[in-house]
């Protein structure tokens, strides 16, 4: 396709895209860098105009694009396809919900051709998932799935908003090899907001600043560009406002010795172990990142921790000076806890406002059932504020984009100021400024110990400082699934 943009000018509630001039030749790629906004939702929905079922109003022309010949990847559809999963397992199950909607099944649905369907399982590392429920796949998985899903439809043209988002290293490299060898035959719109995930067969980029397309250039252009440097400068005094306002309002209370402690934990499933033999005690005042590649058990190990996971009482565990099972309740060890994770993500399908959103942090509650006190109401418009999002204070949370949801759940976690702050990936959607924000925010809160950060992500870039204990999962070769290994830097 060859696609000409004039002019164009369209918005979403976080910023406005503005487009004077861009040619999209015949096969090109093209790479998209945006420091602000959910650019990737924007373009998204100018290439589909059918995601999230609404189409988008914008000035100027945008020439050449057959919607009918585009797919689209990104956090927001699979959040959708999730949605749409669970609530058509759930009504046709009686009264449980029973995972029926398959791997295989997501994919073949969109090709109806079971050698395509084969072949993209192998090419994205998904054969052994074959049969597994879509719904209970890990982050990186499910991420693995939409991309083959999106390639199963046969399109010439992807647009691909943070393709990366979730994946280990390894799968990071393997899905660069797969999508340069893929743009021989398709042609890609790559939207990503960090530097890092830009690949490095991309001969075009196109680099938007606050929404507007600022410069296109080639790769080794791209690689001297200063405009990285100003944003990190800017992103460092919000992160500033942002401690001062977590500060006044301190009040962390602090437990014996260990906080949490697993003895010889293990997980499995009827078909397979996911890990077995962990040994974890954390200890107050310390800091720990969870390590380990797609599917290991990261956010399992953190669910035994918060108690949403079944196994969490099959498994011998003390946390806040309780054995896990004598009847303490899940309430008082939730209300130490604040928790940030895309299985939260999913749960969070209430429609109440973004100001509610954070308040239900300080009642642990998906959705806002109780009266919020002036105090509650005032810390929350005050990050609000501070995350630019004042003026989207009632709009209702499923409204919002992904992006901007993940940043009011990010606040909802820390707002209760908990003695255990769980982050599994919290970067997922964030753009570039926003990641910037909340990373230099937890440097702070952790430096300053006003919580006590458990932490997974796969980026290197965004390891704290403070963190210097790592529980790893590394494959276990004598009893299958993982082990962990505990290291301190
Ligand atoms: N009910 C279930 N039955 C079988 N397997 C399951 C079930 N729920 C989760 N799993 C599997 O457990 C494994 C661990 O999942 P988990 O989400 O803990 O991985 P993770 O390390 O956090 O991965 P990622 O880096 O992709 O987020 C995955 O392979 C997932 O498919």
């Amino acid at each position: 396709m060859e696609i000409r943009f004039t002019q164009l000018q369209c918005r979403s509630s976080s910023v406005t895209m503005d487009i004077d001039n861009w040619l999209i030749e015949p096969q090109q790629s093209w790479g998209v860098f945006s420091t602000e906004g959910d650019l990737g939702a924007l373009l998204g929905l100018l290439f589909t105009q059918q995601a999230h079922d609404k189409t988008l109003a914008y000035s100027g022309q945008l020439l050449g694009v057959d919607r009918t010949k585009v797919a689209l990847v990104s956090l927001h559809e699979q959040q959708q396809l999730l949605d749409d999963i669970l609530d058509q397992d759930d009504s046709e199950s009686l009264g449980y919900i029973d995972p029926k909607t398959t791997v295989y099944g997501v994919i073949f649905a969109q090709c109806n051709d079971e050698a395509l369907t084969h072949r993209l399982l192998q090419q994205l590392n998904l054969i052994q998932l074959s049969a597994s429920p879509f719904t209970q796949l890990s982050t990186g998985e499910s991420r693995r799935v939409m991309l083959a899903r999106a390639v199963a439809t046969k399109v010439p043209f992807l647009v691909l908003d943070e393709p990366y988002a979730g994946l280990d290293v390894g799968h990071r490299q393997a899905l660069s090899h797969y999508l340069q060898q893929l743009s021989q035959t398709v042609q890609m719109l790559v939207v990503v907001s960090r530097e890092e995930d830009m690949p490095d067969w991309i001969e075009h980029i196109a680099m938007f600043n606050h929404g507007t397309l600022d410069s296109v250039m080639t790769k080794s252009e791209w690689d001297n560009h200063p405009l990285i440097s100003q944003l990190t400068a800017q992103s460092g005094q919000q992160s500033e406002e942002l401690l001062a306002l977590i500060r006044r309002h301190r009040h962390s209370p602090s437990f014996a010795n260990p906080v949490f402690q697993l003895n010889n934990g293990r997980v499995a499933y009827s078909d397979k172990v996911i890990f077995s033999g962990v040994n974890w005690r954390i200890d107050n005042g310390v800091h720990w990142q969870v390590k380990g590649p797609n599917g290991c058990g990261k956010s399992t190990l953190l669910g035994l921790i918060f108690g949403d996971h079944p196994q969490c009482y099959s498994n011998d565990i003390d946390i806040f000076g309780k054995k896990r099972g004598s009847g303490e309740s899940i309430w008082e060890i939730k209300k130490h806890i604040g928790m940030v994770s895309s299985a939260l993500h999913l749960q969070y399908r209430v429609n109440c406002s973004a100001l509610d959103v954070i308040v239900s942090g300080f009642y642990d509650s998906i959705g806002l059932y109780q009266q919020a006190s002036k105090q509650q109401v005032a810390i929350a418009t005050e990050w609000l504020a501070i995350l630019h999002m004042g003026h989207l204070s009632k709009s209702s949370f499923r409204q919002l984009e992904y992006g901007q949801q993940r940043l009011l759940l990010i606040a909802r976690a820390i707002v209760k100021q908990p003695t255990l702050l769980i982050l599994d990936e919290p970067y997922q959607g964030l753009d570039y400024l926003g990641r910037r924000l909340i990373k230099n925010a937890l440097e702070l809160i952790a430096k300053e110990h006003l919580s006590q950060l458990l932490y997974v992500s796969h980026y290197q870039e965004d390891s704290l400082d403070s963190i210097k204990h790592f529980i790893e999962f590394v494959a276990d070769e004598h009893h299958g699934g993982y082990r962990a290994v505990i290291t301190k830097s």
